[in-house]
């Protein structure tokens, strides 16, 4: 196996509560989006998403296919770059501060502290990314990442995607340890060479696949794989 040079982590269900997007971001979103369309329909990112919608949907208003998207918690492209825009202001505010698992950053510490790199894949955009490490219960973290990886490389259950971010990163992908909870991701991630480990938390109802490697939290996928960096020992 290759030693490992990179960390890319998923976020929701890895190292946030999926009940935190479920129940806190998602609803924000959903309140200001009908608002936002009409008070941003200048701002480029929102003609794109909203170009993206009509040329898929040419008869349906744009924000029915918005909640459609939204009930079904599809990771589309466009919904993601809306609801980026959309917690925006939120985050800025100090509405939203994102509560990640308690585990998450003294172990984002200690592999950062010990060299190892990190980045994050989430089908969040990387702007909204950005947006919630930067405004985390305990501060700014953003500072531990080298890169933020949305759907704009690709979908996250599709190997190439994962073969995109190691040519981006300078590495081979059996130099890359994916971390995350959704088995389909981690099977496109093996598929692709990466190493992988699940992350099954019981707070989110997560069933370990078979055949894929698992840890109940980071300090344990910590441990299994990256035992020699100087990870720290407690929270
Ligand atoms: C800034 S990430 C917000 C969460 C989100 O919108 C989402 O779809 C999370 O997907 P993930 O790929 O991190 O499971
Ligand atoms: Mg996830």
């Amino acid at each position: 196996m290759s030693a490992i040079r990179l960390i890319l982590l998923d976020i929701e269900g890895t190292t946030l509560p999926i009940a935190f997007v479920r129940d806190v971001l998602f609803p924000y979103a959903a309140r200001a989006l009908p608002d936002l369309l009409r008070t941003k329909a200048e701002d480029a990112r929102v003609k794109v998403a909203l170009g993206d919608i009509a040329r898929e949907f040419p008869a349906r208003a744009p924000l029915d296919v918005i909640r459609d998207w939204m009930a079904r918690d599809e990771k589309t492209a466009p919904l993601k770059t809306l609801q980026g825009i959309a917690w925006e202001a939120g985050f800025h505010d100090g509405d939203l501060r994102a509560t990640l698992y308690p585990d998450v950053l003294p172990i984002l510490r200690g592999w950062h502290d010990a060299g190892m790199r990190l980045a994050v894949y989430s089908s969040g955009a990387a702007q909204a990314q950005r947006l919630l490490y930067g405004h985390t219960q305990e501060g700014d973290a953003t500072g531990f990442f080298e890169a933020f990886y949305d759907l704009g490389i690709g979908g996250k259950k599709i190997a190439e995607s994962y073969a995109e971010i190691a040519q981006r990163a300078g590495v081979l992908p059996g130099a890359i340890l994916f971390l995350s909870d959704v088995a389909g991701e981690l099977e496109a991630a093996r598929a692709a060479g990466c190493q992988i480990c699940q992350i099954v938390r019981p707070e989110d109802g997560t069933v370990a696949a078979p055949g894929v490697p698992h840890a109940a939290d980071l300090r344990e996928a910590a441990a299994a794989f990256t035992p020699t960096l100087a990870v720290p020992a407690t929270a």
